[in-house]
């Protein structure tokens, strides 16, 4: 049997299906598993921010495309990327054990963010980084930085921003975490619905595929990523949104936290709850209510 696996061409993405392509030969001697890199609609528009030139699907339709046409069989996805909403017949079969959720601060001359003069400009296109940052630091000044990682970081060192803040799986994944200044406390800058975790999109049906890919699957993941998603899809929000969800293990309970801001820092809503672990869509759903309850729709268009 042969499984291919679909991937978009940048750095990151083709890492993310070469690591998968590796577990996978490792488990099955006798697969051949083939990459089908492909170059995305989001990849060619890379002027402008992600959130007025279409969204995250962009990066992702082109990919939906050749499992539907069977040219591929398995879409590696940072599931942060993925929208809330699949095509017909196809899913997300499972997702895999998360990296580090949090987002990192980059400078070449700061080390660290409350060590930032007044005044500094910070690169980042993320309202959720954006908003929350902002809120917290009203004197600083957000600039949108677009590109891979590898261009971002060079607009920093060429001296385009004082700092980037940049997730940190997407970092260690490319063998850079010697950039990282530091890891951002939660507390400051909440990360993004499944930050640091890879999806695995099928075929919905494709047995012989998902049979093929239980091995990398996480359940304890699964069940984080089930509520924060919960959390997404009853707001139906995608990266245009300043929206932050982190859920976290805490015994047999997860502890659910989501915020949305106001995208010039002015306010910051934030509700959370705990409760049991298997139930976290039901949770995700109660805590997207008690956002909107709170004037989130404000900041939700
Ligand atoms: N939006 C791009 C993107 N998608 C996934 C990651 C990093 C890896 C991850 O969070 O899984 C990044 C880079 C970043 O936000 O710095």
């Amino acid at each position: 049997m042969t499984l291919t696996i679909a991937t978009r061409e940048s750095p990151l993405a083709l890492w993310q299906a070469e690591h998968v392509q590796a577990l996978l030969r490792a488990a099955h001697p006798d697969l051949i598993v083939e990459l089908l890199p492909m170059t995305t609609e989001g990849d060619q528009k890379l002027e402008g921010p992600l959130y007025t030139s279409g969204g995250k699907g962009l990066f992702v339709k082109e990919l939906e495309k050749a499992l539907m046409d069977g040219r591929a069989d398995l879409a590696v996805h940072s599931l942060k990327d993925v929208p809330v909403h699949f095509p017909d017949g196809l899913g997300l079969t499972g997702v895999m054990a998360g990296e580090d959720p949090r987002d990192a601060f980059v400078s070449n001359t700061a080390a660290h963010f409350d060590d930032l003069p007044a005044g500094a400009t910070v690169g980042s296109a993320s309202l959720r980084r954006v908003s929350q940052l902002k809120h917290a630091r009203p004197d600083l000044n957000f600039a949108v930085v677009r590109g891979n990682l590898q261009t971002r970081l060079r607009k920093l060192d060429e001296g385009q921003y004082d700092a980037l803040i940049l997730a940190v799986a997407g970092l260690e994944r490319m063998g850079m975490a010697d950039r990282i200044g530091h890891a951002i406390d939660p507390d400051l800058c909440l990360p993004a619905v499944g930050q640091g975790v890879l999806g695995l999109e099928t075929r919905l049906g494709d047995d012989a595929t998902i049979a093929r890919i239980q091995c990398l699957l996480d359940v304890s993941t699964a069940q984080r990523i089930a509520a924060e998603r919960a959390v997404s899809t009853r707001l139906d929000g995608g990266c245009q949104v300043p929206l932050a969800v982190h859920a976290v293990r805490v015994g047999d309970d997860l502890r659910i936290t989501a915020r949305v801001g106001a995208p010039d820092g002015s306010e910051l809503i934030e509700v959370e709850t705990q409760g049991p672990a298997d139930q976290g869509a039901d949770m995700g759903v109660s805590l997207a209510e008690q956002l909107l309850a709170d004037g989130a729709g404000d900041y939700l268009v």
